[in-house]
């Protein structure tokens, strides 16, 4: 079996783009690195949630080392509700480069899609009123409510030219193709399904001792224009609705990684992150593992899922998004990402991006919701966010989403 075994290849990162094909089971792309994995070594058994899943990750990884394979490591992507499977795999080959150059923009013919949002955004709305009536009774402070938009085009989506343009635009986020394969990944018209996506959110990251987290809460719409922006920015740091959305998120996610901690530094207040079509607040929390250090999947299973993406107190929001998210999140809102055998690994939470199967597309878009949310706005944060996913496909929509 080593004669198939490449392992860790230096290649040039645009190469690795270039190379990713459809049927690859993974493609990750950060400001650091590029990372491409081929074929299928084992793919990682379910298991009853994300602490038992780190375990299961691990032995698999230290079994695969004894094994002879050179440089294993796990890939994939977990749901958002983490009890279900994940769908997970040691690759054969792995090749890491270093980080994307912003690309030109490469010339293509845009698909042509029919759109059909999913709630209507008049649901989400109502949804989004609702919501703020329970917080508003008590019992809970945030919950993030979200709504999708189902596109169906002509022929099958060429996933390597959507991740192409993802990465191209988004070099400071991180652009993720995760084959989707085993239950729930083969659809009516028999094709597997990708999910596509160019993430502005670290959930945990691990390099030795080394941890870091980005949480991102309290959003703006880019305008395209710098001295608006630059307003925009400015009244997203002095809002009050939008710095305390964003508090619970970044108390949770230091809540959630001292008790791995040594030493553990959060900035007292957030600073502004700018992806290419919104502005977040955004906290970068680092700190250092005491040892023995938990590996990078048990850590994120003391973060998943954060306010940014579910709520607080996290057991009500979680019950609250059953009631009134209209769709199944499936893998949206989930972790995408990898570890290696040593703990190491790099997990972001599933956003920005779209289920993306055969002729079908689905993209995924939610917002926090507090006290003084206004639904309206909500709308129009969430049709805000399908933008990355929009552009990278070429779609200019009529009006308002
Ligand atoms: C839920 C999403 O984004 C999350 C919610 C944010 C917010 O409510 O301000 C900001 C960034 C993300 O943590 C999404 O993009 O779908």
């Amino acid at each position: 079996m080593n004669d198939v075994i490449r392992g860790v290849t230096d290649a040039r990162a645009r190469l690795l783009l270039e190379d990713y094909r459809a049927e690859d089971p993974f493609f990750f792309a950060t400001a650091e690195h590029t990372l491409l994995a081929r074929g299928c070594y084992a793919t990682v058994p379910p298991a009853g949630d994300l602490v038992e899943l780190s375990q299961v990750v691990d032995e698999q990884l230290q079994a695969a080392r004894r094994n002879g394979h050179p440089n294993p490591i796990v890939v994939g992507a977990v749901p958002f509700d983490a009890r279900r499977p994940a769908c997970l795999s040691i690759p054969r080959e792995v090749s890491f480069a270093g980080p994307l150059e912003r690309g030109r923009a490469a010339t293509w013919r845009p698909e042509r899609y029919e759109v059909r949002p999913e709630p209507e955004p008049q649901a989400y709305a109502d949804a989004v009123a609702e919501a703020v009536r329970r917080i508003r009774a008590g019992g809970l402070t945030k919950v993030v409510l979200a709504r999708t938009l189902a596109l169906t085009g002509g022929e099958a989506v060429d996933v390597p030219g959507l991740l192409e343009r993802l990465a191209q635009r988004n070099t400071h986020g991180y652009t993720f193709a995760a084959r989707l394969g085993g239950e729930g990944g083969e659809g009516d018209d028999g094709a597997a399904a990708t999910l596509v996506g160019a993430s502005p959110e670290l959930l945990v990251s691990r390099r030795g001792l080394l941890v870091r987290s980005n949480p991102l809460a309290g959003s703006a719409a880019r305008s395209g224009d710098a001295a608006e922006d630059a307003r925009r920015g400015q009244a997203l740091l002095g809002s009050a609705k939008d710095l305390h959305e964003h508090k619970v998120v970044a108390d949770a996610v230091a809540a959630g990684l001292r008790p791995h901690c040594r030493r553990l530094a959060a900035p007292a207040a957030p600073a502004l992150l700018h992806t290419a079509t919104m502005l977040h607040l955004s906290s970068d929390i680092r700190g250092e593992l005491a040892e023995p250090a938990a590996n990078t999947l048990r850590l994120a299973a003391s973060l998943h899922p954060t306010p940014a993406v579910c709520g607080h107190p996290g057991a009500a929001a979680f019950d609250l998004i059953g009631r009134l998210d209209a769709f199944d999140r499936g893998f949206y809102a989930g972790l995408v990402g990898w570890c290696d055998a040593d703990g190491n690994g790099e997990w972001v939470v599933a956003l920005r991006c779209a289920e993306v199967q055969g002729k079908r597309m689905r993209l995924f878009a939610g917002a926090g919701i507090v006290a003084d949310s206004d639904p309206h706005s909500e709308v129009a944060e969430t049709g805000a966010k399908f933008r990355t996913m929009l552009n990278a496909i070429g779609h200019v929509p009529e009006g308002a989403l």
